[in-house]
C-alpha cells in the first residue's frame, strides 16, 4: 500500500508500452522489473502459474487480452483482482488474421522463398521469374465462406472485414454478448456448433479464450469434417487445436494449411504450415492501447478501490465523496454486507456511501465513511470469515 513515505510498488514482468508506464507517475508510483514487495504486477504473455507471487500483491494488470497465463483462481481466492484490455488489440489481431489468409490463399511463403532463391547475377532473371511463378497460382477470398469461431472482440471485427472483403461468413459462439451480437453485420449466418462450421467453409478463424472447454477444440474427431484444402486459422492460443491431429490431416492432403501465431515444435517447418512468432498484438498501436487501458484500470483500483474489466470481479465504480474508503473482496455468501456494515457500527463508523456487487463465487464491497477507519476495524473486518482482502484507501 502506498503512503506519503512509500510510492505504490509495480513490478513489471514484460515489456510495456511507455506511453502505458507514463499512466503510473513517478512519485505516486514505483515501476520496475525488479521490486521485493510489489503492490502490483503488470505483465503481458510471461507464465505466471509457475511464479511465487509474492502476499504483497494487491492487483494483476494483464496488457492484453488472454489470462490463461495467469493463475486467476489462486488469485481470486486471495481476492486479487486480475485486470485484462478488452478489445484494445482486436485491430491488430484482425489484420494479422487478413494477412494469414491471403498469404495462405495465394501461396505467398513458398512465393516468398522462390525470390529469395534468384541470383540477381544470373541471366534470363525475368524468364526465371515468369517460368518459376506458376506453382504459386492461389484463390481469391471474395466468394469463399469463412467460419468464426468466437464472436468476441476479435472474431465481429474479423467477420467485418471479411464481409466487406466479399467473403460469406459464419459464426458461432454459444456465449456472444448482446454487445457482440448488435455489433455483427446482418449477413453472418450463425452456426450451432463447432462441426457446422467446420463442415460449411473454406477458412476457419479461432477467436476463443484457452480454457478447459476450448482445449483441443480443433482435434482428431472434428478435423476430418473440414473442407478438402480447407485452411485453418489459429491467431487464440497454441492448446486451442490438437497439432498432432491438424498435422496428420495436413499430411494426409485433407486440410490445404494451417496459420497460427504459436510456432510449437510440433508445426515447426512443416510445409503446409504458416508460423508467426505470437505478433497478433505486436503493433504500436495494440501496445499503447492495452497499456495504457489497464494502466488506468490498475490505478483506479490502487488508489480508489474501483474494478474496471477485471476477469476475476464484477464492475465496480463509485464516485469519492469521502476521504476514507474501505474496498472489500468477499465470498458471494449471504449476510456479508451485514456483517461489515455491523462491524463499522460498533466501531462508530458512519457509512455515507456503499456498493456491493457479485460475480459467481465473487463479491466486492465498496465502503465509504465518514471519519478514519482505525486499525482494529480493518483487522475485524479481515476476521470475518468469507472475506478475502481488505483495502483502507484514504484519499
Ligand atoms: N495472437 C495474439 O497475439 C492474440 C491477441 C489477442 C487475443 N488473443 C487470443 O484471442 C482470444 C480472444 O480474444 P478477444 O479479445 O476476442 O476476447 P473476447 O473475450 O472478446 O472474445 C472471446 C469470445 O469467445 C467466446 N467463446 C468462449 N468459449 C467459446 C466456445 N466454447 N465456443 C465458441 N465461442 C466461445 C466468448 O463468448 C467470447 O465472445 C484471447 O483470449 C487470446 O487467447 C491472441
Ligand atoms: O492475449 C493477448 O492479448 C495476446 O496473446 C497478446 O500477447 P502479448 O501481449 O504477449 O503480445
Amino acid at each position: 500500500m502506498a503512503n506519503a513515505a512509500r510510492p505504490f510498488q509495480v513490478l513489471v514482468l514484460n515489456q510495456i508500452s511507455e506511453l502505458g508506464l507514463q499512466r503510473l507517475p513517478a512519485g505516486r508510483y514505483q515501476v520496475g522489473k525488479s521490486i521485493d514487495a510489489p503492490d502490483a504486477v503488470l505483465v503481458r504473455s510471461a507464465d505466471m502459474h509457475s511464479m511465487d507471487i509474492p502476499a504483497s500483491v494487491q492487483a494483476i494488470a494483464r496488457a492484453g487480452a488472454g489470462t490463461n497465463n495467469i493463475p486467476v483462481k489462486v488469485l481470486s481466492a486471495r481476492g486479487v483482482p486480475v485486470f485484462n484490455a478488452p478489445g484494445a488489440n482486436a485491430n491488430a489481431v484482425k489484420e494479422l488474421v487478413l494477412a494469414g489468409m491471403l498469404l495462405a490463399a495465394r501461396n505467398l511463403p513458398g512465393a516468398l522463398r522462390f525470390v529469395e532463391s534468384l541470383d540477381p547475377a544470373a541471366p534470363g532473371l525475368d524468364e526465371q521469374v515468369e517460368n518459376g511463378k506458376k506453382p504459386f497460382a492461389g484463390f481469391e477470398l471474395a466468394g469463399q465462406t469463412l467460419g468464426v469461431i468466437g464472436l468476441g472482440k476479435i472474431g465481429c471485427l474479423v467477420a467485418h472485414a471479411a464481409i466487406q472483403m466479399g467473403m460469406n461468413v459464419l459464426g458461432h459462439d454459444p456465449e456472444i454478448t448482446v454487445d457482440a451480437a448488435w455489433s455483427l453485420p446482418s449477413q453472418v449466418r450463425k452456426a450451432a456448433s463447432v462441426s457446422e462450421v467446420l463442415r460449411n467453409a473454406q477458412f476457419v478463424s479461432l477467436h476463443v479464450p484457452l480454457v478447459d472447454a476450448t482445449r483441443h477444440m480443433v482435434n482428431a474427431d472434428n478435423v476430418r469434417l473440414m473442407k478438402p484444402g480447407a485452411v485453418l486459422l489459429n491467431f487464440s492460443r497454441e492448446g486451442v487445436v490438437d497439432d498432432a491431429a491438424v498435422l496428420r490431416a495436413l499430411d494426409s492432403g485433407h486440410l490445404g494449411r494451417y496459420v497460427c501465431d504459436f510456432p510449437s515444435a510440433a508445426v515447426l517447418r512443416h510445409p503446409k504450415v504458416i508460423a508467426l512468432p505470437h505478433l497478433g498484438a505486436s503493433t504500436r498501436e495494440a501496445e499503447d492501447n492495452c497499456a495504457v487501458m489497464v494502466a488506468e484500470q490498475l490505478r483506479d483500483y490502487l488508489e480508489n478501490g474501483n474494478i474496471v474489466n477485471a476477469v476475476n470481479f464484477p464492475a465496480v465504480s463509485m464516485a469519492r465523496e469521502s476521504a476514507y474508503r474501505v474496498g472489500i473482496a468477499n465470498a458471494n455468501v449471504p449476510n456479508m454486507v451485514g456483517q461489515i456494515s455491523t462491524a463499522m457500527a460498533h466501531a462508530g463508523l458512519n457509512i455515507h456511501n456503499m456498493v456491493n456487487k457479485s460475480r459467481g463465487e465473487m463479491a466486492y464491497t465498496l465502503v465509504d465513511v465518514d471519519s478514519a477507519v482505525s486499525d482494529d476495524v480493518l483487522e475485524t473486518l479481515r476476521a470475518i470469515d468469507g472475506v478475502l482482502a481488505v483495502r483502507y484507501l484514504p484519499a
